[in-house]
């Protein structure tokens, strides 16, 4: 099942053109007949008042020529009277200018307004599909480097889209107009022009396809010296407790002068491309003057004419050195609207929503794996869960133990449906998980609870009611208390309202985990998932979030991860893994009398001097 999430309404038009404009193909976005595209949009307003400009300044050099007419008949002789023969053209070209003023506000304001829209439906949508792309995606990319394609690159593709359609349109109009102005004045003139153009914009374009290239390298730099810089700013306690600040600097470093350096290529290059095409135009200037010179002393054109041509060729050199600028923009804009839309294509193989639920009334939460393979997409080659098969019976507590990297927590993310198997099956309730819904799976079956558990910058009631978003204050209170946090939320002076800072680093290890318990509890999940949720506490931290577990395991199917066998024992099953197959499986008693793995694990452990928790041997 293969779904695209649903869009903004507001932002399909725009992004509908220029979704399928960069990325080359169907944006995959509703199509005409959508509410969306009943209104015009401002963008056609725009359009239509740039072209409106630039059609205006067109006329503007033929006036101009005949202005020029006039004062030369008055060089010549004196007769009649200037005044009033300039006046009516004057004001003619007065009134030309005022429009061309007004015209050229109206478009800035009309596109300024569809560039922020723009920016912000792009933002959104992008932000929008991240959230939704598979968790595989995300063990592969830097959050650094996603979070650069939602800030620079939409900002840099807006500024490029703004900027073609306020100076790339007006000049591309200008430069038609004044051509045909230029071939009515004198075809002669106009051919030689148009013969000379081609050859430079091939030039151009070649050189274009090089800077391209050169755009993409640079912004992919700059997208990874981000992400060093992301990581190691969001982890800073682990980078202060190490002293690892002068690394992160020097690596930081590092990445920043590869982006500097490929940055200033570029640069470089299009430094070059405006040089060249400046002696280009410029030298096409002079040969104009110099032929048109030529005609004008073989009376085959007159100075009037000769001075409309000058202009609009000046006016077609100007849209060219404006083109010219724009090129280096459009660029960086093009690939990073690439990037951009690479990412809003990409199809979660897991949708978040779609499929059965199964009734409150029949859920039991018998969970089973059968004959489940599985293999990490990012390391397709490297076998972690081989033909495993396990049943979690509803209600009961079934315990994974094993070597550090045998699989236990990848059974966990399977579960989650994080993943799908690469081969085999999960099933819950005799369901192939495949054809749940997710969401419903997530958000109203499995509760989880990890060793790091992940606040959220707000307050205790609201991180604690993520779990549920519409429980009222009193299910929040109540799962509070079921997991032993009522008395030390209490105690704070501003109680279930404290704000607990960015990822609750104003609370104590056993405080987060306890709130993490009560968001897992307050959506009465009928399976819960201990991912080693007890290992990073101290002893009296342990016991009381031990408690809360206990309490909240009773009447649920439970699958704890555990490396500390103790926390174990009184599971209603032990099973022991080891490099992604159940070496052993049994009750506490029965693995002991066995006296295998299970055994001897419980033997290195008991021997462990005090507070070496997570100690693993070797098998
Ligand atoms: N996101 C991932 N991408 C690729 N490989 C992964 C990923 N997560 C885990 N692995 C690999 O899968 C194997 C099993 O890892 P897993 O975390 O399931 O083991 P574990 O038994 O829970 O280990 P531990 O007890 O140390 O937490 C390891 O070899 C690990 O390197």
């Amino acid at each position: 099942t293969r779904v695209k999430p649903p869009l903004p309404a507001a932002s399909i038009l725009p992004l509908q053109h220029v979704g399928s404009l960069i990325s080359g193909r169907d944006s995959g976005l509703p199509g005409p007949g959508s509410p969306a595209t009943a209104a015009p949009a401002p963008n056609v307003y725009g359009r239509q008042l740039a072209l409106g400009s630039a059609l205006v300044n067109v006329q503007i050099p033929l006036l101009l020529g005949q202005f020029v007419e006039i004062v030369g008949k008055y060089t010549h002789d004196h007769l009649g009277n200037f005044m009033m023969e300039a006046r009516s053209l004057g004001l003619h070209l007065l009134t030309l200018y005022t429009v061309q003023g007004v015209l050229t506000f109206g478009y800035l304001v009309l596109l300024s307004r569809l560039g922020e829209r723009i920016a912000k439906d792009i933002r959104q949508q992008l932000f929008g599909c991240l959230l939704r792309q598979d968790i595989g995606f995300f063990d592969t990319k830097k959050t650094g480097q996603l979070v650069a394609r939602l800030t620079a690159d939409v900002q840099e593709f807006k500024s490029s889209f703004k900027l073609v359609i306020s100076q790339g349109l007006r000049s591309c109009t200008q430069m038609a107009g004044c051509l045909v102005s230029l071939s009515v004045l004198s075809p002669r003139l106009t051919v030689i022009l148009l013969m000379v153009t081609p050859a430079l914009v091939g030039a151009g374009s070649l050189l274009g396809a090089l800077l391209r290239k050169l755009s993409r390298q640079a912004q992919e730099q700059i997208s990874k010296a981000t992400g060093v810089a992301d990581e190691a700013l969001g982890n800073v306690r682990t980078v202060r407790a190490f002293a690892m600040e002068p690394q992160e600097e020097q690596h930081y470093g590092e990445e920043l002068e590869k982006s500097c350096e490929l940055s200033e290529k570029l640069g470089r290059g299009i430094a070059i491309f405006q040089g060249l095409s400046n002696i280009a135009l410029n030298c096409m200037v002079l040969g104009t003057l110099f032929i048109g010179g030529t005609l004008v002393a073989g009376q085959e054109l007159s100075g009037g004419d000769l001075m409309s041509f000058l202009v609009a060729s000046q006016t077609v050199q100007r849209s060219m050195a404006n083109l010219s600028v724009l090129f280096g923009q459009v660029v960086r804009g093009l690939s990073a609207g690439a990037r951009v839309f690479e990412y809003m294509a990409v199809i979660p193989d897991i949708p978040l929503q779609g499929g059965h639920c199964i009734p409150h009334t029949e859920l039991q939460g018998a969970v089973s794996f059968h004959n489940v393979c599985f293999s990490y997409p990012s390391r397709p080659g490297f076998p972690v869960l081989k033909n495993f098969n396990l049943r979690l019976p509803p209600g009961k507590i079934v315990a994974l133990v094993g070597l550090s990297g045998g699989g236990k927590s990848t059974v966990a993310a399977l579960l989650e449906r994080f993943y799908d198997p690469t081969e085999g099956t999960v099933c819950l309730d005799g369901q192939d998980l495949r054809n749940l819904d997710p969401s419903w799976l997530r958000g109203e079956v499995i509760g989880f609870i990890s060793q790091e558990p992940v606040l959220f910058g707000t307050t205790i009631m609201e991180n604690i009611r993520l779990g549920k978003l519409d429980a009222s204050d009193e299910e929040v209170y109540a799962a509070a208390q079921e997991a032993n946090a009522h008395n030390f939320i209490c105690s704070f002076p501003e109680g279930y309202d404290t704000v607990v800072g960015e990822r609750g680093v104003t609370l104590s290890g056993g405080q987060k985990q306890r709130l993490a318990i009560a968001r897992a509890l307050i959506k009465q999940p009928k399976v819960l998932i201990l991912d080693e949720a007890t290992s990073a506490l101290d002893g009296e931290s342990e016991r009381v979030v031990q408690e809360a577990l206990d309490r909240a395991s009773s009447g649920r199917t439970v699958l704890v991860i555990a490396h500390r066998l103790s926390t174990v024992r009184a599971a209603h099953q032990i099973v022991v893994m080891s490099k992604g197959c159940i070496k052993e499986i049994g009750t506490h008693s029965e693995l002991m009398r066995r006296g295998g793995l299970y055994a001897e694990l419980v033997r290195s452990q008991t021997l462990m001097p005090p507070g070496y928790k997570n100690y693993n041997p070797r098998f």
